[in-house]
This record gives structure tokens, sequence and C-alpha cells, in this order.
């Protein structure tokens, strides 16, 4: 029997072990577009609270369909461990599976009920003999950093380390079929995100730059900036891979968010992975995001990314700090 490919990709463009995988993960984010798309008409809210994650973070409705549907869609290609942000911990798929897929089901869940960019986080690793070894490694180990988006277009953004393939989904028959990739990041960039309600909270070297991009012209930095905040990773991440941009989400003095807010395994690595093949640069301030070892599977860390003017400026302002 014969299925009909959700992802249709050039020829020798995926990995051949990775080739089940993404077309699971396609498959599955095609249902999830469906339904984000009908939104109430499914019945009941995508965004009720369901429950609480080990995070600490609420669950809503869609977070929770969102992590079993990627779950049961993986038995039979070819992945052994599942590390999810839904999970408190990794989860066996196959046994004689060779690879670790972990993921962020659903990001930017403050968002579901609002009808603003969601998306999905993925990164696949190499299966080690351990669930919490598989993961707990450099994210530079990453076979595979991805994520779709969920926008007024839902497209799927991934590199095997080799650049970046982006795919958009069309309606008409549900399969996501390849495009263009942007241009590389631009180096310079005039446009910075960040969550500024956490302003005063910030430490001083975060606080300093961008107290710096307000100044515009007539600061030290010498040009006028603009600000975007849409409080979904995925569509930060897109946008700057669009046009360029710096994003920052650093560690401020909020109980719980002392390394910040995102997650090292399902969240960063596969970002800063996608971000440095698009030509940009990805640290946590201080030191190239890629190089850390988390020491705990739900490991939070700051994070800044994009254009790599404006990413090594901010390296730069926490070295002088
Ligand atoms: O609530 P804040 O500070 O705006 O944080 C927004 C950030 O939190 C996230 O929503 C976290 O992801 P989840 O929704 O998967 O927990 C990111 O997508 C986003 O960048
Ligand atoms: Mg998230
Ligand atoms: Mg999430």
């Amino acid at each position: 029997m014969t299925t009909t490919p959700s992802l249709i990709a050039p020829a020798g463009s995926i990995p051949e072990a990775l080739v089940a995988p993404m077309q699971a993960l396609a498959r599955v984010s095609a249902d999830l577009a469906l339904t984000i798309a009908r939104g109430p008409l499914g019945g009941g809210s995508l965004a009720a609270e369901v429950g609480n994650n080990s995070d600490g973070d609420n669950q809503k409705a869609l977070d929770v369909m969102a992590d079993e549907a990627f779950a049961a869609a993986l038995p039979g290609t070819g992945v052994r461990w599942y590390a999810s942000e839904e999970q408190d911990d990794v989860v066996e798929i196959d046994a004689d599976g060779t690879l670790g897929l972990a993921i962020d089901p659903l990001d930017g869940s403050s968002n579901i009920d609002v009808n603003v960019s969601i998306g999905t986080i993925f990164s696949i690793r190499t299966a080690q003999a351990g669930g919490a070894e598989t993961f707990l490694r450099p994210g530079r180990e990453q076979l595979a950093g991805g994520y779709v988006v969920y926008g007024p277009m839902t497209a799927l953004v991934v590199t095997f380390g080799a650049g970046v393939l982006t795919f958009v989904l069309d309606p008409a028959d549900r399969v996501f079929k390849p495009v263009a990739s942007p241009k590389p990041i631009p180096a310079a960039t005039k446009e910075f995100a960040i969550n500024a309600s956490n302003t005063l909270r910030w430490e001083a070297p975060v606080q300093a730059y961008v107290t710096d991009c307000q100044k515009g012209e007539a600061g030290p930095l010498g040009k006028n900036f603009n600000m975007r905040w849409v409080a979904s990773l995925v569509a930060e991440t897109h946008r700057i891979l669009s046009r360029g941009g710096v994003f920052l989400y650093p560690s401020d003095s909020r109980k719980g968010y002392e390394a910040g807010r995102l997650r090292m395994v399902y969240e960063c690595a596969p970002i800063a992975f996608l971000i440095e093949q698009a030509g940009g640069r990805a640290t946590t301030g201080r030191l190239a995001l890629l190089d850390q070892v988390p020491d705990k599977l739900h490991a939070r860390t700051p994070l800044v990314f994009g254009s790599t003017e404006e990413v090594d400026r901010i390296t730069a302002y926490h070295q002088a700090g």
C-alpha cells in the first residue's frame, strides 16, 4: 500500500533516515493546521486550560492534543526516544529506532485563542542508549532542526545541516510543497524583539542595549530601531529569517526566570541550528548557544539570535558589563 506523502521534497534533500519522521511530522502538522484553522468550529475551545506540564506552565487543550498526535505518529519511523515539552520524561517509542525526536508540540500557546501565529518546533538527534543522554548534548550534534508556523500560511522550515529548506502547506490538497528559502539573514538590522514588560528585571547589559536601541539615531548605535513582540518564538523566527532582526529572551529577576523562559532542548537548540544555517548567529547573550549542554530535559537558557552585527553587539555589552 502506498500512502500519499504529506511533504514533497526535492530528491536527496532529506537524509534517508529522516524521511519517515519528516513525513510523520508533516502529516500531523497538516492535520493540526486544519484543526487550528477551524478554531471553535471543531467544538470546544482549543485554548481551554486542561492541566500543568512539568515546567509549571498551564497546558491548553491544543498543547495536549498536539503532543498526543505527534507521539502517536512516530512508531515505525525510526524514532526511539521522544522528548516533549508536555511530557515529564523522555518516552521510548521503538526500541530498535536510531533517532531521538524532541518537540515543542505547540509553541506560542498564549496566542491560541487570539488568532495569532503559533507553531511546532522540532529537533532530531542520533539515539543514544538512554533517553536523557540522547538530548543532554550540544545542539551542534542535531541531525535536523525546524519548525512549522501556523499563520496566514502554514510553512515548514527545516535544516539538515546544509542550508535551510522551506515548504508551504497547500490548502488545496494538504501537502507541504517546496518553495524558495529566503536569502541569508542580513548581517545588519534595525529591528529588535523583546518582551519589554520585563525591562526593570533584566540584567544591566540587556537594559543598556535596549536603552541604546531606543535612543535611535542620536544614540551610540546611530540608527532608529523598530520593535516587534509576537510572543510566539516560531513567528519571531520566521520574521527574522525573512527580513533580519534580533530576538532576545534574556534571564530576568522573576522567580523561575533566572535562565530566561525558553527551553534548550526543544526550543532554543533547533532554532539556533536554523539561524546559523541561514547565516545568522545564536547565543546565550554570552556564548554560542549550540555549544552549550543542558543539564536536564526541560532546562531553560537565555536566548539571543538573529542578524550577526546585533547579536555580536549584545555579546560585547555582556562582556563589558
Ligand atoms: O509570555 P512571554 O514573556 O511573552 O513569552 C513568550 C514566549 O513564550 C513562548 O510562548 C513559550 O513557548 P510555549 O508556548 O511553547 O510554552 C514562546 O513562543 C514565546 O517566545
Ligand atoms: Mg514554546
Ligand atoms: Mg509549547
